[in-house]
């Protein structure tokens, strides 16, 4: 069986003082009022699986107001036994990462799955990755990749300080303060790193658009969605491009070519759903984004991610609710949050864990499933 997570227990993490909550493998449902604190619990979880949080680059941000720090403490079931995993946070400090009581001092190695667990997060902002720039959808990718190879993302990681590096040699040259003559080392570096980038970006995409087009094909119809990345350079074009492009990007003061500059393209019959698709086409194309990344992962690890579902059922009709409840039971397990307990049927209820959350205080319901 895949990984789970038991429970968790959050000290002064966003609007809750402490709160324990425990988890069952399937599916549980997180029910409460606007503002309760849905979110926010399960923006926890991904925080304690990945060492951050999904929703702000900016750890603060999850210090309850007024308190000095932040700390989470989380349960998971991996292998048949079970690990305690922990992650603390106070202003100014280095965040703690800790697995079983040991420090855990590399933040991309525990976000690729030290915690024992991955997560695939949908928050209902996330329809950007389908509508909004290429920098939402290279996130998403390198999301993925970096949940699954430590190297990726620290590979993603430098290349984005080199390019940092050479756009600011470039506007010191243009300005006369700089010789170029450090130009082709920072040239090399950038490929070197780029290179691994797009690489990845690479292996990726094939599988996962399949697995995008199967899964909007369950949720939306018939019609054939793919997905085809474009470089802005090829692999075997780099170096000679970004050397051709010296004169420009002096000019301009930054880097015109590389993985940093490149988009993928979601297809629905053919046609763009950035450009041309309706605000429901997009809505599932981004939950079918969501179930792929969670096929894609399964089928790296060999193990089904955990998936955490901010109000995913408001926007979908009677027919694919009922589709989308049945897929969360038979993932490993599903943590999904409502304003509404009847977007699920008494059946579905019957068989999965209810949490009821108010004012950041939670309330376990007792299970209704036999045994
Ligand atoms: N750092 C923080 N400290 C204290 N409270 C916070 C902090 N960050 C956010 N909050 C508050 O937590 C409350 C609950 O937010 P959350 O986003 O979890 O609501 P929700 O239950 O998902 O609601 P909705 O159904 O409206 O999406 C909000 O009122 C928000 O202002």
């Amino acid at each position: 069986m895949s990984s789970y997570i038991r429970a968790i227990r959050l000290v002064n993490f966003r609007n809750y003082r402490d709160a324990a909550v425990s988890l069952a493998p399937g599916l549980n449902v997180v029910v409460g009022d606007n503002a309760q604190g849905k979110t926010n619990l399960l923006e926890s979880l991904a925080f304690t699986a990945t060492g951050s949080s999904p929703r702000t680059p900016n750890d603060s941000e999850v210090v309850r107001w007024g308190a000095e720090f932040a700390r989470t403490e989380m349960r998971v079931v991996a292998g048949g036994r079970e690990r305690a995993v922990a992650v603390g946070y106070a202003p100014g400090q280095k965040k703690r990462l800790s697995v079983d009581g040991v420090r855990r001092d590399s933040l991309a190695r525990y976000a690729a799955g030290e915690a024992g667990v991955r997560v695939v997060n949908f928050f209902p902002d996330d329809i950007r990755v389908v509508k909004g720039a290429p920098a939402d959808r290279r996130e998403f990718l390198d999301g993925i990749l970096s949940s699954l190879r430590p190297a990726y993302a620290r590979a993603a990681a430098d290349y984005a300080r080199a390019v940092q590096h050479r756009n600011q040699l470039l506007r010191r040259i243009r300005d006369g303060i700089s010789s170029r003559r450090t130009l082709s080392t920072w040239d090399r570096r950038v490929v070197e790193l780029g290179l691994q980038l797009l690489r990845g970006r690479e292996a990726a995409i094939g599988p996962l658009g399949e697995m995008f087009s199967d899964a909007l094909r369950a949720l939306y119809g018939s019609q054939k969605a793919g997905m085809r990345y474009s470089h802005s350079v090829t692999p075997e074009a780099y170096a000679e491009a970004l050397r051709e492009a010296h004169e420009s990007d002096i000019e301009r003061g930054r880097t015109s070519v590389g993985p940093h500059r490149d988009d993928f393209t979601l297809l629905l019959g053919g046609v763009d759903l950035t450009t041309y698709g309706s605000q429901g086409q997009q809505r599932l194309a981004t939950l079918a984004l969501k179930f792929a990344a969670r096929e894609y992962v399964r089928e790296v690890t060999g193990e089904d991610p955990v998936l955490l579902m901010d109000d995913v059922m408001s926007e979908l009709d009677e027919r694919r609710r009922e589709y989308v409840a049945g897929y969360f039971m038979e993932s490993s397990q599903a943590v999904v949050t409502t304003t509404n307990r009847e977007y699920f049927s008494p059946q579905v209820l019957k068989r999965a864990r209810v949490v009821r959350v108010a004012g950041g205080s939670v309330i376990q319901e007792p299970d209704q499933k036999a045994g």
